[in-house]
């Protein structure tokens, strides 16, 4: 029987340093996000990072926080619940870091008797850090734990039309009642290393922007040609002027360098160049999150008022909105009846 894993994630399970520090431990120890040797990794995460930043992280999540819980895992179990609803094989979720692991999701689905599970990265973009470490992790507890189930995964889907539209739709939304000067698509950043990294070919990948409008394999892997591609394909959907759009990129960790323009760098810049109104729309994100909901929505807004903005909106994340459950419905039930995936 055939079944569904969707996979996000992960958030501590409470807003508190005890809780936090374990969270970051095993998420900044996947060698697919802090990439050094071993040795190095645990030096940097456990002898400095995590020395002081589950304190920080604590202060930030606690303002964020859910009384039902974290709203990254609440609005997850929402979709998951929804998307049930609209489908007629078992959907199971867990996550990549934290106490709802990939192996208690697997469980559940073989215990419905599913034997062909769809593995659904909660990401729209490849990236080693998100999507990636998802698809090995997967593997390898399946390997490990479930020989006999076979997974297959949904590609990442940051061009498929039906994506675009129902993105496009819910930014429409969010700008019914706001009149902007500029709208900035904040991506979830990543170092420059990842990229070159990520390239199949080992030479295409030039990270200046030359090389992403030029054809090549290395795009299904690249996550700074895919963002692009995100933001040009609404913004050809939705008819956005030319000039009113940019593109930045979130959250990065001191160190080395990371995808350029930085976020926080482009509030500024719009500020002062005059943009008074700006929307700012994550869509690396399908749920709301600590990065949305605190780094942009509060802390964004801030910075932005700070250089003399004067009106910001965050868009929210797609979430649980009914057409987007309807969009991951169809996705599976294409799956489940004729074997086809989205492109
Ligand atoms: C969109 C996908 C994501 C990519 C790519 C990604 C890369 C990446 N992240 C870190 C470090 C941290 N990220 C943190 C939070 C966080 N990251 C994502 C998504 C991506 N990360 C999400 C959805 C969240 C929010 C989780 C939640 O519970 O709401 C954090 C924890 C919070 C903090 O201390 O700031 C860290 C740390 C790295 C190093 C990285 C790529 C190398
Ligand atoms: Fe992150």
């Amino acid at each position: 029987m055939k079944g569904v894993l969707l996979v996000n994630l992960g958030s501590p399970d409470s807003p508190t340093p005890k809780d936090v520090k374990p969270y970051l431990d095993e998420f900044l120890m996947d060698e697919r996000v802090i990439d050094v040797p071993k040795l190095l990794r645990n030096l940097l995460v456990r002898g400095i990072i995590l020395q002081t930043r589950p304190k920080k992280s604590a202060k930030a999540y606690a303002k964020i926080w859910w009384d039902e819980g974290s709203p990254l895992v609440v609005i997850s179990e929402r979709f998951t619940a929804k998307l049930r609803q609209h489908t007629n094989i078992p959907v199971a979720l867990g996550m990549r870091y934290g106490s709802m692991s990939i192996q208690k999701a697997l469980q559940e689905l073989t215990g419905q008797g599913v034997d062909e599970v769809l593995l659904v990265p909660l990401y729209p973009h490849y990236a080693m850090s998100s999507y990636e470490t998802v698809v090995v992790k997967a593997m390898e507890v399946q390997k490990k734990h479930f020989p006999n189930i076979e997974l297959t995964t949904l590609p990442a889907f940051y061009k498929s039309p039906d994506y675009i539209r129902v993105l496009s739709e819910s930014i429409a939304e969010g700008l019914k009642d706001f009149e902007y000067d500029h709208i900035l698509f904040s991506y979830h950043g990543i170092p420059e290393r990842h990229i070159r990294k990520s390239d199949p070919t080992s030479y295409h990948c030039k990270i200046d922007g030359s090389c992403c409008s030029v054809n090549s394999v290395a795009h299904h892997t690249c996550y700074r040609h895919q963002v692009y591609e995100t933001t040009e394909l609404v913004k050809a959907h939705l008819g956005l002027p030319e000039g009113k759009v940019s593109t930045s990129f979130q959250s990065r960790l001191a160190g080395d360098p990371w995808l350029k323009p930085y976020t926080d760098y482009e509030f500024e810049r719009l500020a002062k160049e005059g943009k008074k109104r700006l929307a700012v729309v994550t869509a690396a994100f399908v749920s709301d999150c600590l990065e949305t909901l605190e780094e942009i929505a509060m802390e964004g807004k801030e910075q932005f008022e700070e250089a003399g903005g004067e009106q910001y909106k965050h868009i929210p994340c797609l979430n649980d909105s009914d057409a987007w459950v309807q969009v991951m419905a169809n996705w599976v039930n294409e799956w489940q009846q004729n074997e086809v995936l989205p492109v």
